[in-house]
């Protein structure tokens, strides 16, 4: 981890961190310096030297010097930590643009934000605040140790005499602290995943009356958390007194020994001051090696879910991207699953002509949307192919695949902008006129005109303050304004009201003409005429044709399908194509 945060320091925030440390090791050596000089002065005072001037003087440069090097640490040891953060969050936001969208749901939105939020910003501690002063420490504890030695080397054996088993004890009181850290880390994680579920489930969850069951979930993780933070904190306890006690066992046997020392007439009585007041600063780095790899710790556990981010597999792009020339679409001998064991796609195979509408009907789980996400590339296949106008989508650089695809699902995602700002998602360079003629084809033109500010008015998060009829017209001036020759479409199923439901399909009636359109159908009604439907059933075609044909067949699964179809068969008037 050490390395891989210098490699992503920049040249200026590697400049930064060394001058902190520079800073600090300055700082300290000044204030030990200062000691020393208080201690001589002290001696040529007692013996009659009278010099007492010049270390006056020396005081006040060693002074100047800790007060400059402290300011100079302190400004640089933070310019070091924005750096790490600005770095990693703008590698994390290059990556998020890279993943495929199947990472999106996988993935748990709760523990991304946590991580982007939290986790990054532990690495500025640890930058800024912990590597300048345990750098810093640990040079002034070597220059102590070496100027020591060099004047009384049985008193700087004391003074070290306890200190190896103290770090042996230290190193595996940390192993166990290493793995309690892990644990809490991710029950921090799962904690934070489920409240942000709840908290966006709240409404449902009322509707249901099933709050009770989602606060006991959010109480358990909660306790967990608190069961494994404690175990953290105990265990931090426990191996921090007993390391202390022993660093300290050395300290006394040091003086103790050097009492004698002194009776034996081996060192001054000013040296032995110097071990008393010096060994406590030699002391300082180890006394504070358990906090400061407390520390290193947590942020390692940072940068482990940082990396999940940073080395996800994102989308593979092909070396020499291939155009379609047409839009037909083509599933060869797909095979694939999510998971091992999970649900699986064997066999699937059709061809969709270009500007023409295949209907994906089945039940609840058979794989309709299996099939769009698959044409996304939101997962690729294990086996088989999947082409447009004869192009593996493997093949076509990713913007361009998603360039060609305008997709209405159910769940309209609305963002916190104007409605203006929200239809021009379709196409960013759209102007105005662009913008009102895709709001007229989705019939939404004359209910932003009624809003008092029009095409300006504010949407709350995720449409609040429209209807879902409101919500899904936005999402198809959207799909007009982006004009991409192929649509994806997920029927509509939530509940509107009569008059929002014939605009929606007149619409979308609309949107379908001349484009290569896959539609996950849920009302059989309206997908009477299209020009070929494939009925899915637990990830298999078990058919597939036109409307009448497959109705003729009556011991098949269509026909058994629009038998049962009953109230949610909807009106003819309900024609998608029109
Ligand atoms: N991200 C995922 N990870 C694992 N399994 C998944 C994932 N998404 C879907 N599945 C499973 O794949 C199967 C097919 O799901 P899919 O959404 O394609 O069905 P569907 O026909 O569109 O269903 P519905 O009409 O209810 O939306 C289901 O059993 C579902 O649980």
């Amino acid at each position: 981890m050490i390395k891989e945060i210098w490699n992503t320091l920049t040249s200026s925030g590697k400049r930064s961190l060394l001058l902190s440390v520079t800073g600090f090791t300055l700082y300290a050596l000044s204030g030990i310096a200062m000691m020393d000089i208080v201690l001589k002065s002290l001696e040529s005072v007692m013996s009659g030297n009278g010099a007492l001037m010049w270390y006056w003087v020396a005081l006040v440069a060693c002074l100047l010097i800790k007060g400059g090097s402290n300011i100079l640490a302190d400004v640089q040891k933070h310019h070091a930590g924005f750096d790490i953060v600005f770095q990693i969050r703008k590698n994390i936001i290059c990556r998020l643009k890279e993943f495929s969208l199947g990472f999106y749901t996988n993935e748990r939105l709760g523990e991304i934000s946590t991580i982007i939020h939290k986790d990054v910003d532990k690495m500025e501690m640890v930058v800024g605040h912990i590597w300048t002063r345990m750098l810093a420490d640990f040079i002034v504890s070597a220059v102590l140790l070496a100027a020591l030695v060099i004047y009384s080397p049985k008193m700087a054996l004391l003074m070290v005499s306890a200190l190896p088993v103290a770090i042996l004890f230290l190193v595996l009181g940390l192993k166990r602290g290493e793995r309690l850290e892990k644990e809490a880390g991710n029950d921090l994680a799962d904690m934070v995943s489920v409240f942000v579920e709840y908290v966006k489930g709240i409404p449902l969850l009322k509707a249901f009356s099933e709050s009770r069951h989602f606060e006991e979930k959010v109480e358990q993780t909660a306790r967990d958390f608190g069961q494994s933070s404690k175990a953290v904190s105990k265990n931090r306890a426990a191996v921090l007194s007993v390391y202390g006690f022993l660093i300290d066992v050395s300290f006394w046997i040091m003086l103790a020994v050097g009492l004698l020392l002194i009776l034996e007439g081996s060192i001054p009585v000013y040296g032995f001051l110097l071990f008393a007041i010096i060994s406590r600063e030699f002391y300082k780095p180890f006394l504070a090696l358990e906090s400061h790899w407390a520390n290193y710790l947590t942020a390692a556990d940072s940068y482990r879910r940082i990396k999940k981010i940073t080395e996800a597999e994102t989308v593979t792009e092909p070396k020499t991207p291939v155009s379609p020339s047409e839009y037909s679409i083509d599933f060869e001998d797909v095979t694939f699953s999510y998971e091992e064991g999970g649900f699986t796609m064997n066999g699937i195979s059709f061809h969709t002509p270009t500007q023409t509408i295949t209907a994906l009907v089945g039940g609840s789980g058979s794989g309709k949307t299996t099939i769009t996400n698959l044409l996304l590339r939101f997962w690729d296949v294990t086996n088989g192919a999947i082409r447009i106008g004869g192009v593996d989508v493997r093949d076509m650089s990713y913007d361009e695949l998603l360039g060609s695809v305008s997709i209405v699902m159910q769940n309209v995602q609305l963002f916190v902008d104007t409605i203006e700002g929200n239809i021009r998602l379709g196409k960013a360079a759209a102007t105005q006129e662009e913008i009102i003629e895709a709001a007229k084809k989705a019939r939404i033109h004359d209910f932003i005109l009624s809003l008092p500010d029009g095409y300006q008015t504010m949407i709350g998060e995720n449409g609040v303050g429209l209807s879902g009829g409101q919500k899904q017209r936005i999402s198809i001036a959207r799909a007009f304004l982006k004009d991409a020759p192929i649509l994806l479409l997920d029927e509509i199923t939530s509940n509107v009201d009569p008059i929002n439901e014939a605009l929606i399909q007149e619409a979308i009636s609309e949107l379908a003409r001349d484009r290569t359109v896959l539609v996950i159908a849920h009302h059989l009604s309206t997908i009477r005429s299209a020009d070929q439907i494939l009925v899915l059933q637990d990830g298999r075609i078990v058919q597939s044709g036109q409307h009448e044909t497959l109705l003729s067949d009556t011991g098949g699964y269509y026909h058994k399908l629009w038998n049962a179809r009953g109230s949610k068969g909807g009106s003819a008037n309900e024609e998608l194509c029109g």
